[in-house]
């Protein structure tokens, strides 16, 4: 069995998920953020390969909750760039580095936080195929962004190109495409439309019943998704 060590990212709770919040409230929005986190961690904490989880944040609430949910957190360094994709991608590398100075040249697996629909058999099966590759990406599911990146290999660093088209930018990076029928990995939450598709997929209990706490979606947001 191969094993992976996970890194999730999250930025300010302040500033996360602007895309949402014509939707709902900032505190709901906040909520929200931590509840699909605590989704995404709880399916992967199930997936035998991952041999450790940790959540990269410059944020103390989502740093206790990830504790909370049982994850490892690493505190985000202070930004050297004020661009959001940089600012990720440099705060990914810090963490991937970190976990190879003290644990050697392992697996790596970057994972996006807003998978709410995520099944921990998908990520088993991607797992697994990535270990043909030495840095392979998962596509979303519009086909522009990446919900994971991988990398097996150990001569060769993370290089995190999340932000605007990564895909492509982790296509133009030698990164491969993994191919595989896995619509919660590829499900990441931006915006209501994505989280009336997680929905329909199937959500994992804390943004379930924080969504029904919320009486989301209302009557109307159902009519006019129907
Ligand atoms: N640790 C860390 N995570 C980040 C940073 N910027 C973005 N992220 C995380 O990376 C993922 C994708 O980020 P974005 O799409 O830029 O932001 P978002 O909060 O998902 O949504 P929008 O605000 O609507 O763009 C989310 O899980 C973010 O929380 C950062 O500077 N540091
Ligand atoms: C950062 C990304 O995701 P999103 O902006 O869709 O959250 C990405 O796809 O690289």
């Amino acid at each position: 069995m191969h094993s992976v060590h996970a890194l999730i990212a999250v930025k300010d709770l302040a500033r996360a998920k602007s895309r949402l919040a014509g939707a709902f409230t900032p505190a709901d929005r906040e909520r929200l953020v931590l509840a699909m986190l605590h989704d995404s961690l709880a399916a992967a904490r199930q997936v035998e390969p991952i041999a450790s989880l940790t959540v990269v944040t410059p944020d103390s609430t989502v740093a206790q909750s990830a504790h909370e949910f049982g994850a490892d957190v690493y505190p985000e360094p202070p930004a050297d760039s004020t661009d959001d994709a940089q600012r990720l991608n440099d705060a990914l590398s810090h963490a991937a580095a970190n976990l190879r100075e003290r644990l050697g040249a392992v697996d790596l697996l970057a994972l996006q936080a807003d998978l709410p629909a995520l099944r921990p058999s998908e990520l088993t099966a991607a797992i697994e195929a990535a270990h043909e590759y030495s840095r392979s990406y998962i596509v979303d599911h519009h086909g522009t962004g990446t919900s994971a990146l991988l990398l097996h290999d150990p001569t060769t660093a993370l290089e995190p190109k999340f932000g605007a088209a990564s895909a492509l930018r982790h296509a133009e990076t030698g990164a491969h495409p993994l191919a595989g029928d896995w619509p919660g990995l590829r499900l990441d939450v931006d915006t209501v439309e994505d989280l009336r598709l997680a929905a329909k997929l199937g959500l994992g209990v804390a943004t379930r019943e924080l969504l029904t706490e919320l009486g989301w979606p209302d009557p109307d947001s159902r009519e006019s998704s129907s």
